[in-house]
Protein backbone atom coordinates (compact mmCIF):
# COMPACT_ATOMS: atom_id res chain seq x y z
CA UNK A 1 0.00 0.00 0.00
CA UNK A 2 1.42 3.19 -0.93
CA UNK A 3 2.13 5.26 2.34
CA UNK A 4 0.19 8.40 3.00
CA UNK A 5 -0.78 11.55 4.79
CA UNK A 6 -4.39 11.77 5.00
CA UNK A 7 -5.70 15.44 6.58
CA UNK A 8 -9.86 15.19 6.77
CA UNK A 9 -11.99 18.51 8.23
CA UNK A 10 -8.46 19.65 10.46
CA UNK A 11 -10.12 23.12 12.97
CA UNK A 12 -8.23 24.83 15.31
CA UNK A 13 -8.98 26.85 17.29
CA UNK A 14 -7.32 29.24 19.60
CA UNK A 15 -9.18 30.25 23.01
CA UNK A 16 -8.48 33.90 24.04
CA UNK A 17 -9.95 35.78 26.82
CA UNK A 18 -12.43 37.87 25.14
CA UNK A 19 -11.99 36.05 21.51
CA UNK A 20 -11.51 32.39 19.43
CA UNK A 21 -9.42 32.68 16.76
CA UNK A 22 -10.05 30.85 13.96
CA UNK A 23 -6.57 29.71 12.50
CA UNK A 24 -7.45 26.36 10.54
CA UNK A 25 -11.10 25.69 9.16
CA UNK A 26 -12.11 22.38 8.08
CA UNK A 27 -8.74 21.62 6.06
CA UNK A 28 -8.63 18.58 4.39
CA UNK A 29 -5.77 17.23 1.73
CA UNK A 30 -3.55 14.23 1.54
CA UNK A 31 0.35 13.75 0.99
CA UNK A 32 1.28 10.43 -1.04
CA UNK A 33 4.11 8.64 -1.03
CA UNK A 34 6.88 10.11 -3.23
CA UNK A 35 4.92 13.44 -3.72
CA UNK A 36 5.65 17.33 -2.79
CA UNK A 37 2.73 19.52 -1.83
CA UNK A 38 3.57 22.66 -1.34
CA UNK A 39 1.06 25.10 1.21
CA UNK A 40 0.89 28.76 0.24
CA UNK A 41 -0.73 31.73 1.50
CA UNK A 42 -0.36 35.41 2.73
CA UNK A 43 1.29 35.79 6.45
CA UNK A 44 -0.99 34.65 9.35
CA UNK A 45 -3.35 32.43 6.97
CA UNK A 46 -2.38 29.43 9.41
CA UNK A 47 0.04 27.04 7.75
CA UNK A 48 2.43 26.59 10.78
CA UNK A 49 -0.54 26.09 13.14
CA UNK A 50 -1.92 23.43 10.81
CA UNK A 51 1.67 21.82 10.90
CA UNK A 52 2.07 22.02 14.92
CA UNK A 53 -1.67 20.18 14.37
CA UNK A 54 -0.23 17.63 12.69
CA UNK A 55 3.16 17.23 15.05
CA UNK A 56 1.10 17.39 18.32
CA UNK A 57 2.71 20.27 19.12
CA UNK A 58 -0.35 23.30 19.86
CA UNK A 59 -0.06 25.14 22.91
CA UNK A 60 -2.97 24.44 25.68
CA UNK A 61 -5.28 27.33 24.66
CA UNK A 62 -6.09 25.20 21.44
CA UNK A 63 -8.65 22.65 20.37
CA UNK A 64 -8.71 20.30 17.10
CA UNK A 65 -11.02 19.16 15.52
CA UNK A 66 -11.29 16.57 12.24
CA UNK A 67 -8.56 13.98 11.59
CA UNK A 68 -5.07 13.04 10.10
CA UNK A 69 -4.66 9.52 9.22
CA UNK A 70 -0.17 8.58 8.88
CA UNK A 71 -0.19 5.46 6.97
CA UNK A 72 3.03 4.34 6.42
CA UNK A 73 4.83 1.12 5.41
CA UNK A 74 4.47 -1.47 8.64
CA UNK A 75 3.67 1.09 11.31
CA UNK A 76 -0.37 0.58 12.25
CA UNK A 77 -2.41 3.70 10.73
CA UNK A 78 -2.41 6.83 13.51
CA UNK A 79 -4.28 9.30 13.57
CA UNK A 80 -1.97 11.95 14.70
CA UNK A 81 -5.39 14.13 16.05
CA UNK A 82 -6.34 11.53 18.34
CA UNK A 83 -2.94 10.17 19.58
CA UNK A 84 -1.71 10.65 22.64
CA UNK A 85 1.21 13.19 23.40
CA UNK A 86 3.33 9.38 24.38
CA UNK A 87 3.13 8.31 21.19
CA UNK A 88 3.78 11.25 19.19
CA UNK A 89 7.02 11.83 21.38
CA UNK A 90 8.48 8.37 20.90
CA UNK A 91 7.07 7.59 17.59
CA UNK A 92 6.28 10.27 15.42
CA UNK A 93 7.99 13.49 16.06
CA UNK A 94 11.06 13.09 14.57
CA UNK A 95 11.16 9.71 13.47
CA UNK A 96 7.54 9.31 11.25
CA UNK A 97 7.56 13.03 10.40
CA UNK A 98 10.14 15.36 10.63
CA UNK A 99 9.62 19.14 11.01
CA UNK A 100 11.78 21.84 9.84
CA UNK A 101 10.81 24.42 12.04
CA UNK A 102 9.70 28.17 11.14
CA UNK A 103 12.44 30.01 12.79
CA UNK A 104 15.28 28.13 13.34
CA UNK A 105 17.29 30.21 15.67
CA UNK A 106 14.76 30.02 18.37
CA UNK A 107 14.97 26.03 18.09
CA UNK A 108 18.47 26.03 18.75
CA UNK A 109 20.02 26.14 22.22
CA UNK A 110 22.18 28.94 22.37
CA UNK A 111 25.27 27.27 24.74
CA UNK A 112 26.17 24.15 22.41
CA UNK A 113 28.02 23.99 18.85
CA UNK A 114 25.33 23.06 15.98
CA UNK A 115 27.27 19.53 16.12
CA UNK A 116 26.13 18.61 19.67
CA UNK A 117 22.96 19.49 19.02
CA UNK A 118 22.76 17.44 15.65
CA UNK A 119 24.89 14.83 16.97
CA UNK A 120 22.34 14.50 19.84
CA UNK A 121 19.24 14.29 17.87
CA UNK A 122 21.48 11.38 15.80
CA UNK A 123 22.11 9.22 18.86
CA UNK A 124 18.50 9.47 20.37
CA UNK A 125 16.82 8.89 16.66
CA UNK A 126 19.46 5.79 16.64
CA UNK A 127 20.81 6.79 13.48
CA UNK A 128 24.60 5.86 12.88
CA UNK A 129 24.99 7.99 10.00
CA UNK A 130 27.95 10.77 10.62
CA UNK A 131 27.25 14.30 11.95
CA UNK A 132 28.97 15.78 8.50
CA UNK A 133 27.58 13.75 5.92
CA UNK A 134 23.94 15.15 6.96
CA UNK A 135 25.17 18.59 7.30
CA UNK A 136 26.86 18.28 4.00
CA UNK A 137 23.44 17.33 2.38
CA UNK A 138 22.02 20.48 4.07
CA UNK A 139 24.87 22.67 2.58
CA UNK A 140 27.33 22.55 5.67
CA UNK A 141 30.68 22.52 6.05
CA UNK A 142 31.81 20.09 9.03
CA UNK A 143 33.88 23.63 10.73
CA UNK A 144 30.09 25.79 10.47
CA UNK A 145 29.08 22.51 12.72
CA UNK A 146 31.73 23.76 15.17
CA UNK A 147 30.02 27.20 15.80
CA UNK A 148 27.77 27.92 17.95
CA UNK A 149 24.19 29.02 17.22
CA UNK A 150 25.39 33.12 17.65
CA UNK A 151 27.71 32.30 15.20
CA UNK A 152 25.70 31.44 12.42
CA UNK A 153 24.12 33.67 10.00
CA UNK A 154 20.71 33.36 9.28
CA UNK A 155 21.07 31.37 6.18
CA UNK A 156 23.08 28.67 8.10
CA UNK A 157 21.45 28.40 11.35
CA UNK A 158 18.53 27.43 8.43
CA UNK A 159 20.74 24.67 6.97
CA UNK A 160 21.42 23.38 10.71
CA UNK A 161 17.62 22.73 11.64
CA UNK A 162 17.07 21.36 7.97
CA UNK A 163 20.11 18.58 9.01
CA UNK A 164 18.47 18.41 12.36
CA UNK A 165 14.94 17.49 10.73
CA UNK A 166 16.10 14.79 8.80
CA UNK A 167 18.61 12.91 11.36
CA UNK A 168 15.27 10.17 11.99
CA UNK A 169 15.25 9.32 8.64
CA UNK A 170 11.52 10.71 8.88
CA UNK A 171 8.64 9.21 5.92
CA UNK A 172 7.41 12.41 6.06
CA UNK A 173 9.62 15.96 5.92
CA UNK A 174 7.30 19.02 6.99
CA UNK A 175 9.19 22.16 6.21
CA UNK A 176 7.87 25.30 7.72
CA UNK A 177 9.81 27.76 4.93
CA UNK A 178 12.99 26.11 5.06
CA UNK A 179 14.68 28.66 2.57
CA UNK A 180 13.95 31.78 5.03
CA UNK A 181 17.46 33.79 4.77
CA UNK A 182 18.90 31.59 2.21
CA UNK A 183 20.32 33.25 -1.18
CA UNK A 184 19.10 32.01 -4.64
CA UNK A 185 21.75 29.24 -4.99
CA UNK A 186 21.17 27.39 -1.40
CA UNK A 187 17.12 27.40 -2.12
CA UNK A 188 17.88 25.81 -5.51
CA UNK A 189 19.83 23.42 -3.18
CA UNK A 190 17.02 22.70 -0.44
CA UNK A 191 14.51 22.46 -3.07
CA UNK A 192 16.59 19.70 -5.32
CA UNK A 193 17.24 18.17 -1.59
CA UNK A 194 13.57 18.27 -0.99
CA UNK A 195 13.01 16.69 -4.20
CA UNK A 196 15.39 13.52 -4.04
CA UNK A 197 13.71 12.83 -0.51
CA UNK A 198 10.19 12.83 -2.26
CA UNK A 199 11.38 10.75 -5.40
CA UNK A 200 13.08 8.17 -2.50
CA UNK A 201 9.88 7.49 -1.46
CA UNK A 202 9.14 9.60 1.69
CA UNK A 203 6.63 12.57 1.32
CA UNK A 204 7.20 16.51 1.66
CA UNK A 205 4.79 19.05 2.62
CA UNK A 206 6.57 22.16 2.01
CA UNK A 207 5.10 25.59 3.63
CA UNK A 208 6.64 28.50 1.98
CA UNK A 209 5.98 32.08 0.13
CA UNK A 210 7.99 31.45 -2.64
CA UNK A 211 6.44 30.35 -4.92
CA UNK A 212 9.15 29.97 -7.41
CA UNK A 213 11.02 27.68 -4.93
CA UNK A 214 7.40 25.66 -4.53
CA UNK A 215 6.68 25.60 -8.77
CA UNK A 216 10.82 23.68 -8.69
CA UNK A 217 9.97 21.01 -5.92
CA UNK A 218 5.92 20.73 -5.80
CA UNK A 219 3.54 17.98 -7.42
CA UNK A 220 0.41 19.90 -6.29
CA UNK A 221 -0.41 23.14 -4.50
CA UNK A 222 -2.51 23.75 -1.74
CA UNK A 223 -3.29 27.50 -1.33
CA UNK A 224 -4.79 28.75 2.34
CA UNK A 225 -6.99 32.17 2.58
CA UNK A 226 -8.05 33.07 6.21
CA UNK A 227 -7.66 29.29 7.88
CA UNK A 228 -9.12 27.43 5.07
CA UNK A 229 -7.70 25.52 1.64
CA UNK A 230 -9.60 27.31 -0.63
CA UNK A 231 -7.56 25.72 -3.70
CA UNK A 232 -6.38 22.48 -4.17
CA UNK A 233 -4.36 21.74 -7.65
CA UNK A 234 -2.03 19.66 -9.62
CA UNK A 235 1.38 21.81 -9.79
CA UNK A 236 1.26 22.28 -13.80
CA UNK A 237 -1.85 23.23 -13.58
CA UNK A 238 -1.81 25.99 -11.19
CA UNK A 239 1.03 27.54 -12.58
CA UNK A 240 -0.46 27.05 -16.01
CA UNK A 241 -3.90 28.91 -15.17
CA UNK A 242 -5.24 29.05 -10.97
CA UNK A 243 -8.60 29.25 -11.13
CA UNK A 244 -9.44 30.42 -7.75
CA UNK A 245 -9.21 34.27 -7.69
CA UNK A 246 -7.28 34.62 -4.97
CA UNK A 247 -4.50 31.86 -5.97
CA UNK A 248 -4.75 34.02 -9.24
CA UNK A 249 -3.93 37.40 -7.51
CA UNK A 250 -0.83 35.47 -5.84
CA UNK A 251 0.35 34.96 -8.97
CA UNK A 252 0.01 37.96 -10.15
CA UNK A 253 1.62 39.76 -7.25
CA UNK A 254 5.03 37.33 -8.18
CA UNK A 255 7.90 40.25 -9.55
CA UNK A 256 8.07 38.17 -13.18
CA UNK A 257 4.18 38.14 -13.76
CA UNK A 258 3.80 41.98 -12.60
CA UNK A 259 3.86 42.79 -9.26
CA UNK A 260 0.42 43.54 -9.01
CA UNK A 261 -0.43 42.53 -5.29
CA UNK A 262 -4.13 42.14 -3.94
CA UNK A 263 -5.67 44.95 -2.79
CA UNK A 264 -7.16 44.93 0.75
CA UNK A 265 -6.09 42.78 3.41
CA UNK A 266 -7.18 39.38 5.09
CA UNK A 267 -9.78 39.47 7.24
CA UNK A 268 -9.34 38.71 10.98
CA UNK A 269 -9.11 35.20 12.14
CA UNK A 270 -11.04 36.53 15.67
CA UNK A 271 -13.91 37.67 12.96
CA UNK A 272 -14.43 35.76 9.94
CA UNK A 273 -17.53 35.98 8.07
CA UNK A 274 -20.26 33.12 7.27
CA UNK A 275 -19.35 33.14 3.54
CA UNK A 276 -16.83 33.15 1.80
CA UNK A 277 -13.49 35.42 3.19
CA UNK A 278 -11.89 36.28 -0.11
CA UNK A 279 -15.02 38.51 -1.07
CA UNK A 280 -14.30 42.31 0.34
CA UNK A 281 -10.53 41.78 -2.13
CA UNK A 282 -12.35 39.49 -5.33
CA UNK A 283 -13.36 41.43 -8.52
CA UNK A 284 -15.53 38.11 -9.33
CA UNK A 285 -17.89 38.42 -5.97
CA UNK A 286 -21.53 38.22 -6.39
CA UNK A 287 -24.40 38.28 -3.86
CA UNK A 288 -23.69 34.21 -4.18
CA UNK A 289 -20.43 34.43 -2.07
CA UNK A 290 -21.78 35.56 1.25
CA UNK A 291 -22.69 31.77 1.60
CA UNK A 292 -19.78 29.50 1.82
CA UNK A 293 -18.25 27.98 -1.23
CA UNK A 294 -18.11 24.12 -1.61
CA UNK A 295 -14.71 23.22 -1.11
CA UNK A 296 -14.91 21.52 -4.33
CA UNK A 297 -13.50 17.62 -5.52
CA UNK A 298 -10.03 16.42 -5.93
CA UNK A 299 -7.35 16.32 -7.89
CA UNK A 300 -8.34 20.25 -8.77
CA UNK A 301 -10.27 21.63 -6.05
CA UNK A 302 -11.25 25.12 -5.70
CA UNK A 303 -13.50 26.35 -3.19
CA UNK A 304 -15.13 29.79 -5.09
CA UNK A 305 -18.93 30.61 -6.61
CA UNK A 306 -17.11 32.01 -10.05
CA UNK A 307 -13.74 30.19 -10.49
CA UNK A 308 -11.68 31.35 -13.59
CA UNK A 309 -12.16 29.21 -16.32
CA UNK A 310 -8.90 27.72 -17.13
CA UNK A 311 -7.12 26.39 -20.42
CA UNK A 312 -4.61 23.81 -19.55
CA UNK A 313 -5.07 20.31 -22.38
CA UNK A 314 -6.42 18.00 -19.96
N1 LIG B 1 -0.89 30.26 20.49
C1 LIG B 1 -1.69 31.05 19.78
N2 LIG B 1 -2.71 31.70 20.36
C2 LIG B 1 -3.54 32.49 19.63
N3 LIG B 1 -3.41 32.69 18.29
C3 LIG B 1 -2.41 32.07 17.67
C4 LIG B 1 -1.50 31.22 18.37
N4 LIG B 1 -0.59 30.73 17.47
C5 LIG B 1 -0.95 31.26 16.28
N5 LIG B 1 -2.02 32.04 16.38
C6 LIG B 1 -2.71 32.77 15.30
O1 LIG B 1 -3.08 31.83 14.32
C7 LIG B 1 -3.03 32.46 13.04
C8 LIG B 1 -2.27 31.61 12.07
O2 LIG B 1 -0.88 31.67 12.40
P1 LIG B 1 0.23 30.89 11.59
O3 LIG B 1 1.50 31.03 12.35
O4 LIG B 1 -0.23 29.52 11.29
O5 LIG B 1 0.31 31.71 10.24
P2 LIG B 1 1.22 31.39 8.96
O6 LIG B 1 0.31 31.14 7.81
O7 LIG B 1 2.20 30.33 9.30
O8 LIG B 1 1.94 32.79 8.73
P3 LIG B 1 3.46 33.11 8.29
O9 LIG B 1 3.48 32.95 6.82
O10 LIG B 1 3.65 34.51 8.73
O11 LIG B 1 4.34 32.15 9.01
C9 LIG B 1 -2.45 33.85 13.26
O12 LIG B 1 -3.52 34.75 13.27
C10 LIG B 1 -1.79 33.75 14.60
O13 LIG B 1 -1.81 34.98 15.24
NI1 LIG C 1 4.16 30.28 9.54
Amino acid sequence: MTSSLTVRSLSVRFHLPGATVHAVSDASFAVRQGECLALVGESGCGKSVMAHALMGLLPGNATVAGSAWLRTGGAPPLDLIAAPERVLARTVRGRRIGLVPQSPAAHLTPVRTARAQLVEALRELGNPAPADELAARAGLAPAQLDRYPHQLSGGMAQRVVNAIALAGDPWLIIADEPTSGLDRPLVDATMTELRRLADDGRAVLLITHDLRAAEQVADHIAVMYASRVVSLAPAAEFFAGPRHPYAAGLLEALPSRGFTPIPGRPPELTDLPAGCAFLPRCDRSTAACSHLPEAGTEPSRVACHHPLEHHVAR
